[in-house]
């Protein structure tokens, strides 16, 4: 829905208050504008309607303006932070103006300022973030059908920038890191592959200007020229993160001090795999864009959000180098005794990386400095446990995690045990922390027992039973009386109000007790506020020390959870080896072997120099894909630093995995399934190596058996004699299978069925051989296809085998 006002938005008749939210709407057109009329926040015309629509609240009007309706919405202020995380997270972008000074005596309009604009892509505050979810903003630019693509969290600290040679390698890397919010260039003219995204923005070319960026991005780091991170002469990626920096600037973040570096090409370090890759296997999502029965739903039961987002980034980034991933190996093994220690401990672990975050841009809530304090508290534990591993690697986890008795002693004396959410409702800087706040608070806490005294002597003077002292915030402090009793008041009690049983009333001395008491809370708020930013500066010392203590605590529970999984799992430790191929013994897929009902039979593959394509045939259901997909699988699980499922694995250099599996087909983009599959062929036999790993599963089934065939031929000749790559070729073509009387690389393994006449029993285990049937028939049967045409299909097989 749109979001940009339909009505005259230049005409003089407009009533003061329309012109002013005119002119604040014109400045962030498609943003909802919350618009503070006291205690609510107001939408009006479109985005009334549009809000009201989306979260189900009453529309209603508020008068009219220039011989108009005005459409209205409305949400309590005290509310507004539950409407506005909802709004977040439905990807809604807002702009929140507050009324800043309040001309009550007058009949003036109050002035207004925009003081907050929230968009999903460049949030900070823990409830509108998703706790498991990386929080990324990204811009693209093309130039020459080339990208440059960049991307940061700034609840995370990371800006990376990326160069694409072609627009799958693009979609990936979208796919890969799902942006909540993506920028593009005006004249963009391939806009139809973000186009199913929530958020995107038109942003005008301005915006990537190379000077401006190049300017802002060596403003950022203090540096004086981009040469450091590599990227000095590539306008490809300079232009995007110019962009993204000038657009958080908009977005009224002016400092982002935790943003430190640009990690440039940060894919290369890492195996490659494409957006239908990460779909068909399923790594966090499952092919109906669900986070159940995937990888990730069996491998992190991480205890911290900031270990489970770790572990979600590495799975989908596993590496290529050794060094790091024996280390995760090694650490895994050791920690195998002592995770059952640790796992208790690391769960009272809040999210440091993300209060780091808000400590940094100052806008931390005084609940962030109590979960910070009460993680920081905790870590000597972890120490003490860390200390009993000798491996170097858990060692330097555990200087990274560092001590921070300092601040732990400086947050309990500063900030109270239970403070309010927010620092403008006070009591959140600790009693004996600053001898003039306790003063200011002690006029207070004396005027309650000044005037609890104070009522008493009244009551006794003027014999007055009913007479009691309250307060409110309307008419301050005053004298209440029952009107059975107001015969008894003495004339110097001057009424202010009058309700149906009781009078009340004021006197001087009140009004001077309270002007001195509300003064002091005045000047008490005033302090808190300037002893809160002051607490800031005090931790900013500090920021780099806990970013990195964030850091090594989300490693050390990723690394924890895996050696957990390892043993209730039963994963053995994998060797990585430079020499090519991959051998598993008895293999497993780790998916499904914990969702079976029945035991999940193990399978064993060599690829190897010798062996580099396995044609693998047999029964529809027989296991043919589950057992590519476990392969894949396991790679991943290897290079990202976890143990595997199987009792022996050997695996070697992997650059890139490439899977042609039809399922994940998105037919949305206006191609046949057919014409999905030749492209994701044609990427292949473009992009992979003889290092990769390539699942195929029934290639050519699109078209006429004949041709399919011959497709299918021609692309395994290409892929065995040019590209080298290790492949696993499922088929129902047996021709196919023929290939290995011509290659001497390529074998053919099958899965096989026990057929009864009314029962098919698949065995799951693959042997050597090719398989003499497909079993269509039988398996058909068990779809609950009517008898008769089951019937009918096997006379048709009949003869259309004796005709061949
Ligand atoms: N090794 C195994 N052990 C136990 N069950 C298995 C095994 N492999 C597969 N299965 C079960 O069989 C089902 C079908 O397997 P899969 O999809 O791999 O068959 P397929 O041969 O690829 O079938 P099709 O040719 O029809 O695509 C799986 O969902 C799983 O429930």
């Amino acid at each position: 829905m749109n979001k940009k006002i339909n009505i005259d938005i230049h005409s003089n008749n407009h009533t003061p208050m329309i012109k002013q939210y005119l002119s604040l709407k014109s400045q962030y057109p498609n943003m909802l504008l919350f618009y503070q009329m006291g205690d609510f926040y107001e939408l009006f015309y479109e985005d009334a309607k549009y809000i009201s629509n989306l979260l189900k609240i009453t529309l209603t009007k508020k008068g009219y303006s220039n011989g108009n309706i005005i459409p209205m919405a409305g949400v309590p202020c005290h509310a507004s932070e539950y409407y506005l995380s909802k709004l977040v997270k439905l990807g809604e972008s807002i702009v929140v103006c507050d009324q800043v000074k309040e001309n009550f005596s007058n009949n003036k309009l109050i002035t207004r300022k925009i003081v907050r604009v929230i968009t999903p892509g460049t949030i900070t505050d823990e409830s509108f973030l998703e706790e498991n979810e990386d929080n990324f903003i990204a811009a693209i630019w093309k130039e020459k059908n080339q990208f440059g693509y960049a991307i940061l969290d700034i609840s995370l600290g990371f800006f990376g920038v990326s160069r694409h040679l072609n627009i799958s390698s693009l979609l990936s890397e979208i796919e890969r890191t799902n942006p909540k919010e993506i920028l593009y260039p005006e004249d963009f003219s391939d806009v139809f592959i973000i186009k199913n995204r929530k958020c995107i923005r038109k942003r005008p070319l301005v915006e990537f200007d190379l000077e401006t960026a190049y300017k802002l991005l060596n403003l950022q780091f203090k540096t004086y020229s981009l040469n450091g991170f590599g990227i000095e002469k590539n306008d490809f990626i300079i232009r995007p993160a110019g962009c993204l920096l000038q657009y958080v600037k908009l977005m009224h973040i002016t400092v982002l001090p935790h943003i430190q570096y640009l990690k440039n090409n940060y894919m290369e370090d890492n195996i490659l795999m494409h957006s239908s890759t990460r779909t068909s296997l399923e790594i966090t999502q499952n092919i109906l864009g669900e986070t159940k029965n995937t990888l990730s739903s069996i491998l992190n039961k991480t205890v911290t959000s900031m270990g489970s987002r770790m572990l979600n980034r590495w799975l989908h980034s596993p590496l290529k180098d050794f060094k790091i991933v024996r280390n995760r190996h090694e650490s895994v093994k050791i920690l195998q005794l002592f995770y059952k220690e640790l796992q208790p401990i690391l769960r009272q672990v809040n999210d440091l990386e993300r209060i780091y975050t808000r400590l940094a841009l100052r806008t931390a809530l005084p609940h962030d400095f109590i979960r910070m304090r009460a993680t920081l508290q905790i870590l000597p534990k972890i120490h003490v446990i860390l200390k009993k591993i000798k491996l170097k690697h858990i060692q330097n986890i555990s200087l990274s995690i560092g001590y921070f008795n300092e601040i732990v002693i400086f947050l309990n004396k500063a900030i109270s045990i239970n403070p309010s959410r927010f620092i403008r409702d006070g009591g959140v800087i600790s009693d004996n922390y600053n001898i003039h706040l306790d003063e200011l608070r002690n006029i207070k806490i004396n005027s309650t027992k000044f005037i609890k005294k104070f009522e008493k002597e009244e009551k006794n003077k003027l014999m007055i039973e009913s007479l009691k002292i309250r307060f409110n915030n309307i008419i301050g402090y005053y004298i209440q009386v029952h009107k059975r009793h107001i015969h008894l008041i003495p004339k110097h009690y001057i009424r202010i109000q009058t309700l149906k049983n009781t009078e009340r009333y004021s006197i001087p001395l009140l009004k001077e007790y309270e002007e001195k008491v509300s003064n002091a809370e005045i000047q008490a708020l005033f302090l808190e506020k300037k002893l809160y930013e002051e607490i800031f500066d005090i931790i900013v010392p500090y920021l780099d020390k806990l970013k990195a203590s964030a850091l090594a605590l989300s490693e050390l529970d990723v690394l924890v959870n895996l050696s957990e999984r390892s043993v209730s799992l039963n994963y053995v430790c994998p060797i990585m080896t430079k020499k090519y191929g991959i051998s598993l013994l008895d293999s497993r897929h780790p998916v499904i072997e914990c969702f079976l009902k029945t035991p999940f039979i193990s399978n064993s593959v060599v690829l190897s120099k010798k062996q580099r394509m396995i044609v693998i045939t047999g029964p529809n259901m027989g296991g043919k894909s589950t057992y590519m997909r476990q392969i894949a699988l396991i790679v991943i699980m290897a290079w990202i630093g976890s143990f595997v499922p199987a009792k022996f694995a050997s695996i070697g250099i992997i650059d890139k995995i490439f899977t042609r599996i039809g399922s994940g087909d998105d037919l949305s983009n206006g191609y046949s399934t057919f014409m999905m599959e030749m492209t994701d062929m044609s990427n292949i036999l473009h992009n992979a190596t003889c290092n990769s790993l390539v699942l195929i599963d029934e290639l050519g089934r699109g078209t006429s058996t004949n041709e399919g065939l011959a497709l299918a031929w021609s692309c395994s000749q290409y892929l065995i004699n040019k590209i080298k790559s290790m492949t696993l070729l499922s088929t129902h073509f047996v021709e196919l299978t023929k290939i290995s009387l011509i290659n001497k690389f390529v074998k053919n393994f099958h899965f096989t069925a026990v057929e009864s006449h009314s029962h098919i029993a698949f065995l799951y285990k693959i042997k050597n051989g090719i398989s003499k049937k497909s079993y269509g028939i039988s398996v058909a049967s068990l779809s609950g296809l009517p008898n008769i045409v089951i019937q009918h299909a096997k006379e048709k097989l009949i003869d259309l085998e004796e005709n061949m």
